[in-house]
């Protein structure tokens, strides 16, 4: 965890282990009120499929694809290919193609190129699309983790080619594939089927057979992704403890990937200007806003998962905020101090609303799996 802080270089931050609450994100020195305290790279997402429809942004950095602009004419025309040929993700440049297709996509892609098979793959997709598409990001973590690894192998294999691939050893396969996964352990938690919170809907005395549905799915979907990308060498990472636990990370954590348009920006500045300059502005700018159609303030929304930020514990009285800045226009995890902090604190973040009514917000909580104690929660309790 702490080779994670250091890779990041966030020497502000620390994180350690409670037995109460697992781990946490400790301050390492003071912030002031409104500081930005951490900007968290996804390291992998996914934009909700229903969402695609109305907002067209990058596949790698989440950005609104019209914001971005690409240097020249060619480089605008190429970015938007994926490497693989398919039509399912689009790309701000040329660098996010070829840096999602290294890192997750050449697995995932059903174009002419892919690592996969194409029609599983196909089948995988359609059942994930059909249910639940959290089942897409854990492929995404699963094919992060093979390319990883086969990275770091062939890395390994170039360092000792005299050895004529003696070093090649089921132990040193494992500590390759441990250290591939590294990242991902960081959001490790309970198994889908274990966390998930009962639905209204569902009578609390079915909460066995809801469960037991809920990890058919799980396996269906886990087979699925088998038949499309299995890779014997990675055999642990198909196994649907892994998968049930891949899947439960993204249900526990509070990780929602929200990039905002724009236009929507373009509207406050706009009603802040005076007249005659706003009537002018408005006048000048109506046929682009007809053009982009109604849907022009559509955010992208989606489900992401941040490293560190999936480390933060929830407080009612947070200590911080993810909170976006009109800088921040792509899909990177912004934290912002929303009150003094000194040398040792927690930095916690509220995963709910911490405006509502005491048991609103235990309510809610439920979902996550835990009853707050916090200082807040404390003083309100009847
Ligand atoms: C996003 S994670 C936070 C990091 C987590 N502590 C860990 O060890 O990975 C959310 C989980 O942390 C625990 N948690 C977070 N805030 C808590 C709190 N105020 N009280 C008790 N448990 C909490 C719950 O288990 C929750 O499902």
């Amino acid at each position: 965890m702490m080779e994670l802080i250091r890779l990041k270089e966030c020497h502000s931050l620390t994180l350690k282990y409670s037995e109460e609450v697992g781990k946490g994100v400790y301050a390492n020195k003071e912030f002031k009120e409104g500081e930005l305290i951490l900007k968290d790279e996804m390291l992998v997402a996914a934009q909700h499929s229903s969402n695609k429809v109305d907002c067209l942004v990058c596949s790698k950095c989440f950005k609104l694809y019209w914001f971005c602009r690409a240097t020249d004419w060619e480089e605008t025309i190429f970015a938007k290919l994926c490497c693989g040929g398919c039509e399912e993700e689009h790309y701000c440049s040329k660098l996010c193609a070829e840096s999602d297709w290294e890192s997750v996509h050449s697995l995932l892609c059903t174009g002419q190129s892919s690592g996969s098979s194409q029609a599983a793959m196909l089948r995988f997709l359609e059942h994930a699309n059909g249910t639940n598409d959290i089942f897409i990001l854990a492929a995404k973590v699963i094919s992060f983790t093979i390319l990883k690894y086969r990275k770091l192998k062939q890395l390994h294999f170039e360092g000792c080619k005299l050895l004529d691939r003696l070093g090649e050893t089921d132990e040193s396969r494992f500590s390759m594939l441990l250290e591939a996964w590294k990242p991902i352990s960081m959001g490790f938690k309970k198994r889908w089927w274990d966390c998930i919170a009962l639905p209204d809907d569902v009578d609390p005395c079915n909460e066995g057979s809801f469960r037991m549905q809920i990890k058919d799915l799980a396996f269906t979907s886990l087979q699925l992704l088998k038949d499309a990308i299995f890779d014997n060498e990675c055999a642990y990472l198909f196994s649907l403890e892994v998968y049930g636990h891949i899947i439960g990370m993204f249900e526990l954590n509070n990780l929602d990937l929200v990039v905002a348009s724009p236009v929507e920006d373009y509207f406050i500045y706009i009603d802040e200007l005076p007249s005659p300059e706003k009537e002018e502005a408005e006048r000048l700018t109506r046929s682009f806003l007809d053009a982009l159609g109604d849907e022009y303030s559509i955010c992208c929304q989606g489900t992401a998962f941040f490293p560190l930020q999936s480390c933060m514990n929830h407080s009612c009285a947070p200590s911080a905020k993810a909170f976006k800045r009109d800088e921040d226009r792509d899909g990177q995890a912004v934290i912002i101090a929303c009150r003094p902090i000194s040398v040792g604190e927690e930095i916690t973040i509220s995963y709910i609303d911490e405006d509502l009514p005491y048991e609103e917000r235990q309510a809610q909580l439920a979902d996550y799996g835990f009853k707050c104690r916090c200082s807040k929660c404390l003083e309100e309790q009847p």
